[in-house]
């Protein structure tokens, strides 16, 4: 059995002339929660909805649960739980029915699991979904998608809409219902604040490339902002400057391979500061980073790197 819950590798995927993935390759291990970060329109409900086998991708390879989605969808929907984007459902038929009319179509639905969610997520079972919150609509999927104790778990952008405090509370369900019990938990978010606490593993996805996959912790290790002068801006290899910004007589750099640049840098005495970032801003410096090399043009290439 393969160590990887998900495997993308290499994965196109064109909408017409619109190419919307472009190379994908993504690995997620068992047991793990995995974000998968990007901005709106950067290719991660594609993703997703590859993996799901709701569409096919035109080039490269999908294996979720070691499976191919494109040629098992439904033994991958009866294995995976999916919690999709858009949280439109049956809006006219109330809680209790919409749950009674999903545990079908699973081979492994847990009725008392479902009661037990209904209950925690305090679900009115009477109302009409259409009648129910964002946030209630949400935990609902959330319900439909655990129910049958899928090893994996997928979740579009599941806190997208949810007010903070809903968002604060929706991360600890996930922490106590999900992490706890040791699945696999891949979801979409631009919400990186809330991704830090409770993420082992990110991938940045922009433009329909993945621009880096790497454990959160080692992440945050590796890409630093170092300051520097301009001469020692000029020593570092432009292929790990992900952002820099000239302020006065000083050079910020924001690098990936932060160690190896930092002891180059003081051992030729041109190390002023170093300074740590958030996973928010390190997505910024690979997304929206500009590196402006010593003639001022500025070049932006994606570095494509799996970990
Ligand atoms: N069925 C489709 N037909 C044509 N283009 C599509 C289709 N689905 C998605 N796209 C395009 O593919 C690109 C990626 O969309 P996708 O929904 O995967 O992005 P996303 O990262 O999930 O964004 P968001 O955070 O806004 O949901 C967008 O340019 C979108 O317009």
């Amino acid at each position: 059995m393969s160590d990887y819950a998900i495997e993308m590798h290499a994965v196109s995927k064109w909408f017409r002339r619109n190419l919307v993935l472009s190379g994908v390759t993504l690995n997620v291990q068992r047991g793990k929660t995995f974000a998968f970060l990007g901005r709106n329109g950067a290719g991660k409900t594609t993703s997703i909805r590859l993996m799901m086998g709701l569409i096919n991708r035109n080039d490269g390879v999908v294996r979720v649960l070691g499976l191919d989605p494109a040629q098992d969808p439904l033994l991958v929907r009866d294995r995976v739980g999916y919690l999709a984007e858009d949280q439109t459902m049956y809006g006219w038929m109330r809680v209790d029915e919409i749950v009674r009319y999903v545990a079908p179509f699973y081979s492994t639905w847990d009725h008392d699991l479902a009661r037990m969610y209904l209950g925690e997520f305090e679900l009115p079972l009477r109302t009409k979904i259409k009648h129910l919150s964002k946030g209630q609509t949400v935990r609902l999927g959330l319900v439909l998608a655990l129910a049958h104790r899928p090893e994996l778990v997928i979740l579009d952008d599941p806190a997208l809409g949810l007010d903070p405090i809903m968002r604060k509370q929706f991360n600890r369900d996930l922490i106590t219902h999900l992490q706890g019990e040791g699945r696999t938990v891949f979801y979409s978010s631009h919400l990186l604040y809330e991704v830090e606490p409770i993420a082992d593993e990110v991938a940045i996805i922009d433009a329909g490339k993945v621009l880096r996959q790497s454990g959160t912790e080692e992440l945050r290790a590796d890409v630093k902002q170092l300051v520097t002068t301009p001469t020692g801006a000029a020593m570092i290899d432009s292929g790990q400057v992900l952002d820099s910004r000239r302020e006065g007589d000083e050079v910020a750099l924001t690098v990936t391979g932060t160690a190896a640049c930092e002891s180059l840098l003081s051992e030729r005495g041109e190390l002023r500061r170093v300074t740590d970032l958030n996973l928010d801003e390190i997505f910024e410096a690979y997304v929206v980073g500009k590196k402006t090399n010593t003639t001022g043009n500025t070049t932006r290439e994606p570095e494509t790197t799996t970990a």
